[in-house]
């Protein structure tokens, strides 16, 4: 909303209220039109939370923000209305802290107003700067140990949402005014309790009414806190993925990271959110009624903080172990996380096994076990809540025996002793909610514990080089290369691997299955970095460049192209900036896949469905390839790139890409290839087996070698083709 727009807003509400405070003559109106305004804000408020969950499920900004804006402006003209009548009661109560109450009070459209700009400018501010400076501790060595450590991780917590320091420091500021406000409800009630007859009593109980009601309000607004933490939080985490390196998705299920993303998030940002305002709040009420218990009786004070230091003591113990059962729920929620997503996007094997049951049972299992271990939190909870009641009841008892001694002997007039009873059981209260706060702030630090140690964890490999030539020649160096997979630590996929292509030559890798062919392509991607030796394109590591050049110079289609559940033009198009029709158009025509998308119904706007299931193996094989030709890569890898076609088919993409190439291109193209009839024109071979490159050359100079691994090859798929 612009500036101005938000000025008129608070002039009209100002205005009305005045209109209003004209019009009602009788403090009873007024509290009954501040009880309607206060109810129409909580409804506002729970809206404005659907909204935004709708925000965070659907990631649909746009829809979201047109949904939540007409509530954003109602919710600041009935917060301007509503501060107007608080106002209006000064009239009818002189009491001194009221006055400060309501001054605190008046605060909220300002807070509501700075809140909605904080919401609509993402810019840090200097204070901001200077708390983040202060918490950020993430290159600390021993960083592991430390994780252990649940204050840290709580520390850190409390770094993310300080993002939100505005609103957190006005909420503070009006919970303080409001928790002050509370320590002198008691007092009110104690005497209202004892003179219910006089008039002034009802003054007191409106008083005790609005505070109430305020409650509501506040709330309304440390949820919208959550859902930006929320987002925030998430986004991070996110960021942090996709700038790990492909091991790490070799070794970590994507089930389990899902779950971090979804869940573990929502929990570490809920619990924070509520309790920072909830803890100051229950401290402020703590000392607050501490100070007036003592100064009713001092007596009656020491006698009932005996108890306090015990439930205090049940608060930690429980609280540690709702840290550790917390975070085993959480694995076990993740685990079941990974078995529901493995089986939905296998959903097609599942089936044709009718293996349905047994992945539900899986599911269920491991649900099971994880409610076995929330059996022993909900008994922890229970048991803490049971001893804290407990507690309480007997120190009641105390107090009403002991403080009626106090009366008769004229320690204590009758209504301070109700007032000190009520303060009593205030405390009681008060001691409840930060063990129950604790409690919570655990389990957020059971679930943060894996969310910090994937965002902070650093990408194995080396960073992002900055080469960035006018021109990439396509030269293409391996150098005894050798990789071990982070998967499989102890064995070599290759090894010892050397060889040298030229600019513009065609290559293909054959050997048997599993003998290293995808292997030497994914070094070739950046996907892992040798663990031995150098990958050299025009005389340079690969690693020095930089990532997106690299990765437009070089296009790769692999054994199972992947497409996105976007259209058919998207796919082709993905990554790109531009959206030229004509370029896109060409690169299909060029994989020969033009044919088939026009005789689509929507032709190059047809969905393929997830990982591109609406269409066949060789249809995705050649929108795949047409993806990579869209951004006229120097290099291209074909990985098992035509399995999937018919001979004419693959043929004719062939003689495109490779065999017919005009001699203004001079693309370097590796191809790794099965069947070797589709490689024998091409301009060098290489053979590997074993992991080591053990033939290389023509396909003639291949044939002529005596018992050569090539020959044996291609002698068997003749003798195949002859028996067919
Ligand atoms: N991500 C991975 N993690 C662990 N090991 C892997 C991984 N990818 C491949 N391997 C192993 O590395 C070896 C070489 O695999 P590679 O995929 O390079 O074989 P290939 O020659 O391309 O086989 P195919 O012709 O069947 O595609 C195999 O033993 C394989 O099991």
């Amino acid at each position: 909303m612009e500036t101005n727009r938000r000025i008129y807003f608070i002039f009209f509400g100002i205005l009305f209220t005045i209109i209003i405070d004209l019009c009602l003559s009788s403090s009873q109106n007024a509290l009954i039109f501040l009880t309607f305004t206060r109810i129409i804000a909580i409804f506002i408020s729970f809206f404005y939370r659907i909204a935004y969950d709708n925000y965070d499920k659907n990631a649909d900004y746009d829809t979201a923000k047109t949904f939540w804006t007409p509530f954003k402006n109602l919710f600041v003209i009935i917060a301007v209305i509503e501060q107007a009548f608080v106002m209006y009661q000064i009239k009818f109560s002189s009491n001194l802290l009221s006055i400060l109450y309501i001054i605190l009070q008046v605060a909220m459209p300002l807070f509501v107003y700075l809140w909605i700009r904080r919401i609509e400018q993402e810019n840090l501010s200097f204070l901001q700067y200077i708390w983040f400076e202060i918490f950020n501790t993430t290159n600390d060595h021993d960083l592991q140990s430390k994780r252990k450590d649940e204050l840290h991780v709580l520390k850190r917590l409390f770094k993310y949402s300080l993002d939100d320091w505005k609103i957190i420091t006005f909420g503070t500021i009006l919970l303080l005014g409001a928790a002050l406000s509370e320590v002198f409800v008691p007092l009110y009630t104690g005497r209202l309790l004892s003179s219910v007859a006089f008039k002034e009593a009802w003054l007191q109980f409106q008083h005790n009414l609005i505070i109430g009601f305020l409650g509501g309000f506040r709330m309304g607004i440390f949820s919208i806190c959550i859902s930006r933490l929320n987002i925030r939080l998430r986004t991070k985490l996110f960021q942090s993925y996709l700038k790990q390196e492909i091991g790490f998705f070799d070794t970590h299920e994507s089930g389990k990271l899902l779950s971090r993303l979804n869940h573990d998030t929502q929990i570490m940002s809920s619990t924070v959110a509520n309790n920072i305002a909830q803890c100051i709040g229950a401290l402020v009420r703590f000392s607050g009624t501490l100070i007036m218990m003592i100064k009713l009786s001092i007596h009656l004070t020491i006698a009932c903080l005996i108890g306090a230091p015990l439930i205090l003591v049940v608060a930690k113990i429980s609280g540690n172990a709702h840290g550790r059962i917390s975070e085993k729920v959480q694995n076990l929620s993740a685990e079941a996380f990974e078995i529901a997503e493995e089986t939905i996007q296998t959903i097609r094997t599942v089936r044709s096994f009718g293996n349905e049951d047994e992945e539900l049972k899986r599911f269920e299992n491991t649900l099971q076990q994880s409610y076995q271990v929330s059996l022993i939190q909900a008994a922890l909870i229970a048991a803490q809540k049971w001893f804290v009641e407990l507690a309480q009841l007997c120190m009641s008892i105390i107090m009403l025996s002991y403080g009626a001694k106090l009366v008769r002997d004229n320690y204590i007039t009758g209504p301070d002793l109700l007032a000190f009873i009520i303060y009593q059981l205030t405390l009681g209260g008060v001691l409840s909610d930060i063990s129950q706060i604790y409690t919570s702030m655990m389990t957020a630090a059971g679930a943060s514990q894996s969310v910090f140690d994937y965002l902070d964890r650093q990408p194995i490999q080396k960073p992002n080089g900055i080469l960035q030539p006018s021109e990439l020649i396509g030269d293409i160096e391996f150098n005894n290369v050798s990789l071990t997979y982070p998967a499989r630590p102890n064995e070599i996929a290759i090894q010892n691997i050397s060889f040298k292509i030229k600019s513009g030559q065609t290559c293909a890798f054959v050997g048997p299955s599993g003998s290293g062919k995808s292997t030497c392509v994914n070094l070739l991607e950046r996907f892992y970095d040798p663990s031995d030796g150098k990958i050299l394109i025009d005389g340079r590591e690969i690693h020095e460049y930089d990532h997106k050049y690299f990765h437009h110079k070089i296009a790769m289609v692999g054994q199972e192209p992947v497409l996105f559940n976007r259209t058919i033009r998207e796919n082709i198009n993905y990554g790109m900036n531009d959206n030229d029709e004509t370029m896109i158009i060409q690169a299909a025509q060029q994989a020969n896949a033009d044919g088939f998308i026009t005789e689509l119904m929507n032709g190059y706007n047809t969905k393929c469905g997830q990982r591109g299931s609406h269409l066949s193996g060789g249809q995705k094989q050649r929108v795949s390839i047409a993806r990579a030709l869209m951004r006229n890569p120097t290099i291209l890898l074909l990985d098992e790139a035509t399995s999937a076609l018919d001979p004419v088919n693959e043929r004719l993409i062939q003689d495109a890409l490779y065999y017919k190439k005009d001699n203004s291109q001079s693309r370097t193209i590796l191809i790794s290839a099965h069947r070797l009839s589709t490689i024998e024109r091409c301009d060098r071979i290489f053979v590997i087996h074993k992991g080591h490159l053990v033939e290389q050359g023509t396909h003639d100079e291949l044939m002529m070698i005596d018992n050569g691994i090539y020959r044996e090859l291609v002698r068997r798929q003749t003798i195949d083709i002859d028996d067919d």
